[in-house]
């Protein structure tokens, strides 16, 4: 076949950006985890996961605290060998090509390990002589991460003196530094108000529109609703689920949720005569949940049946939700 180069107009037009499930699979998968252990000793934090995160995606790892979460990015960034399965970062394995793979992540860890006597632009600048970038490039690449961290007027504050979203942002700054592909963050705003843990939120969906892949670990399943394409819901070092958000609650939840509380001590014998008002009832100790289609029309069956709770709440389905039908338990406990 002879090789012509097409004039632009007999080229085809563009195809349509492709969304969703069709568009991750045609993308290259950046990391897989095939049947991933970790044991420390006769305990296993880590048993027998397996997942693939293809290139783009905003890929989640949400569970409670103790699930593994930590113990699995720790393998991923290559700081923590695995005792058994096999994992691949583009194409490598961590504990055989550690520098090169670290070369292509930013890590962004569950602590801030900044430097709290250096200023907040030297904090960068020696970070990425460690990386052993060039001068050259570094100057105008911590001013433009600076910019985007909305720290160039904190340029020379000292790193003590910044609020904690700030030092977040500045974490995150620093773990760009040598431009990674992959962007491991280990529970990214745990500890953060609400409106700082929002402007953490805006800055990762910027660098998710820039392509670069990320993997965070969250126990807050409002961030994991907000961030998220898709997660694996991780427990007790096992997956539970795994989908986007909206697919994870369309399989194990209703449209809506009704919250009731009576009262501690009345919660328990409440819901058992309220039991067939939903499509299922559970009985928290500080309240009683029950998942129906539509919440407005269980709440008046309830007043109805001439109940009065304390307090009580219609609202939509969200992750917490599933995660109590799949565990039993609530993310929080
Ligand atoms: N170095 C270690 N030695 C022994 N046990 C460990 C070690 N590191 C973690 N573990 C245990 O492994 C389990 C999983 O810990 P991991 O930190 O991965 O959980 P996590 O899901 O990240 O929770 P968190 O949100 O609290 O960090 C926990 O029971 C923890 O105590």
């Amino acid at each position: 076949m002879s090789e012509t180069t097409p004039s632009v107009r007999s080229l085809p037009p563009e195809p349509a950006p492709r969304r969703g499930a069709a568009a991750a699979a045609e993308r290259p998968v950046v990391i897989r985890a095939e049947n991933l252990v970790k044991r420390y000793g006769d305990f296993t934090a880590v048993d027998g996961i397996s997942f693939e995160v293809p290139a783009g995606e905003s890929f989640g790892l949400l569970g409670p605290n103790g699930a593994g979460k930590s113990t699995t990015m720790r393998m991923i960034g290559g700081v923590s060998r695995r005792t058994g399965g096999r994992l691949e970062i583009m194409g490598l394995d961590p504990e055989e090509q550690g520098p090169v793979v670290r070369a292509h992540l930013g890590v962004v860890p569950q602590q801030d390990n900044l430097d709290e006597e250096l200023r907040v632009r030297d904090n960068l600048l020696i970070y990425g002589r460690y990386f052993g970038l060039p001068r050259a490039y570094l100057k105008p690449k911590v001013e433009q991460l600076l910019d985007f961290a909305q720290l160039s007027d904190k340029a020379n504050s000292r790193v003590d003196d910044l609020s904690g979203g700030m030092k977040r942002r500045l974490t995150i700054a620093r773990s760009l530094v040598n431009e990674p592909k992959i962007l491991l963050l280990d529970e990214p705003t745990t500890g953060l108000d609400p409106q700082a843990r929002h402007v953490l939120w805006d800055r990762l969906f910027r660098l998710k529109e820039q392509g670069v892949t990320l993997v965070l670990t969250t126990h807050h399943m409002d961030e994991a609703e907000q961030l998220c394409d898709r997660l694996i819901v991780v427990d007790e070092g096992r997956i539970m689920a795994e989908g986007s958000p909206a697919e994870l609650i369309r399989r194990y939840s209703t449209r809506e949720v009704v919250e009731l509380r009576f009262g501690a001590d009345r919660n328990a014998a409440v819901a058992q005569q309220i039991g067939d008002l939903g499509d299922r009832v559970e009985a928290l100790p500080d309240r009683v949940l029950i998942y129906a289609r539509d919440g407005e029309a269980v709440l008046e069956a309830v007043v109805a049946r001439g109940l009065s709770p304390v307090t009580s709440l219609v609202r939509r389905s969200s992750l917490e939700d599933v995660f109590l039908k799949l565990t039993g338990r609530s993310l929080a406990d």
